[in-house]
């Protein structure tokens, strides 16, 4: 099978999906640095949650490579520099991070590795590192090309050594076209880079240590199955974001007898296309929140490229052209194309009676 890095097609979105994969392989890099290393320099954010030097460090690279390649593109990305202008000495932290995990790694390199560095973004100084970061902040989803990048997705996950990803997605009018997802803690060790272009499937290969290697991919499709009592189900570790009672009261509707595998992040969206389950549930734990952009755009189409859809817990597409977060959606359902009427089915009718109907968004 032919690596996207030596194809001489031009499949649409070729360049684009190799840039993507490339990126975020270096920003994995990066993310398992700072996991094995003392300081992660954990944030709380005015929302609660963790923010780390690897979920800053990884966007800048990321946005460094888009920037280097795409550079009229739009880009909406989960973090911006605040918490590191008033905090220098965790700037500084964020810069060295980079510096050792990626840029050290290039002395003394063979020129095909520096140049590949070079065509992923060369980032020189703080000053450009807190610059980048900010250009995630796009608020209008819905026209042209916009990457919606979540540099570290499960951030809770990365601080305990579960599952996390590195999710990069490319909206284009609103749709997502191109989707590719990291995790470093998923599957065979090292872990599994996932990439989807629109109308050309999904693929996996292993995540390496080289920057400038993309190993063969293989094709992946998610489990055939036709009744959804043969199904496990999918949700995340979090309570806080999820309704598991709710999840576990819609699987037992389902005919569904085996428990449920927890995974933090998007990981859940690749333990699906991956065949390890079948069904996701993200029922909402309070109707207050909305689902964001960056957390849903390169899993959703990872998983449709893989026989699968996503949609919302009524049973609707995702929307993604409303901005940072969903405004028409609540709640997310992911199965195999197969087995989606019925799933939608029993969720619909729960959801309705537990948040009321659609109208009530
Ligand atoms: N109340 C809530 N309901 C649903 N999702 C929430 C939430 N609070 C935070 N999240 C999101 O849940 C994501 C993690 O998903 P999961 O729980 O499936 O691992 C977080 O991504 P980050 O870790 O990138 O901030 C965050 O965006
Ligand atoms: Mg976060
Ligand atoms: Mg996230
Ligand atoms: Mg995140």
């Amino acid at each position: 099978m032919a690596t996207t890095t030596t194809s001489t097609s031009s499949l649409p979105y070729e360049k684009e999906r190799r840039i993507a994969e490339l990126a975020v392989q270096r920003a994995a890099i990066l993310s398992k640095a700072v996991y094995n290393s003392k300081v992660k320099g954990t944030l709380e954010k005015s929302d609660n949650s963790p923010v780390t030097i690897a979920d800053f460090g990884a966007q800048a690279l990321v946005f460094a490579s888009l920037r280097n390649n795409f550079p009229d593109d739009n880009i909406i990305g989960e973090e911006d520099s605040g918490d590191l202008r008033s905090n220098k000495e965790l700037a500084s932290l964020v810069f060295k991070a980079i510096t050792e995990a990626v840029y050290s790694n290039t002395t003394g390199q063979s020129s095909s590795e520096s140049s590949s560095s070079n065509e992923l973004g060369v980032i020189n100084n703080e000053a450009e590192m807190l610059d980048l970061i900010d250009k995630g902040d796009c608020t209008d989803s819905g026209k042209g090309r916009v990457w919606a990048l979540d540099p570290i997705d499960g951030t809770k996950g990365f601080l305990r050594g579960g599952q996390y990803a590195i999710a990069l997605g490319l909206l284009v009018d609103g749709v997502v076209t191109v989707g590719v997802l990291g995790c470093p803690n998923l599957g065979e060790e090292g872990g599994v880079l996932l990439s989807a272009v629109k109308g050309q499937g999904t693929v996996v290969r292993p995540l390496t240590s080289d920057f400038s290697t993309l190993p063969d991919p293989s094709r992946v499709t998610m489990n055939p199955i036709t009744t959804t009592s043969d199904a496990t189900f999918c949700e995340g570790v979090e309570t806080g974001h999820s309704n598991h009672n709710l999840q576990a009261k819609i699987a037992a509707g389902l005919g569904i007898t085996k428990p449920s595998v927890r995974y933090d992040s998007q990981a859940k969206y690749a333990a699906l296309a991956l065949g390890e389950a079948e069904i996701y549930l993200r029922l909402p734990s309070s109707m207050k929140y909305e689902e964001k952009i960056w957390d849903h755009a390169a899993g959703s189409l990872v998983v449709e490229e893989a026989g699968g859809v996503a949609f919302d817990m009524y049973g609707e597409k995702l929307d993604f052209t409303t901005g940072r977060t969903f405004k028409k959606n609540k709640g997310v359902i992911v199965m195999p194309k197969a087995i989606q009427e019925d799933v939608v089915r029993v969720v619909r009718e729960v959801a309705i009676e537990v948040y009321g109907g659609k109208s009530s968004l």
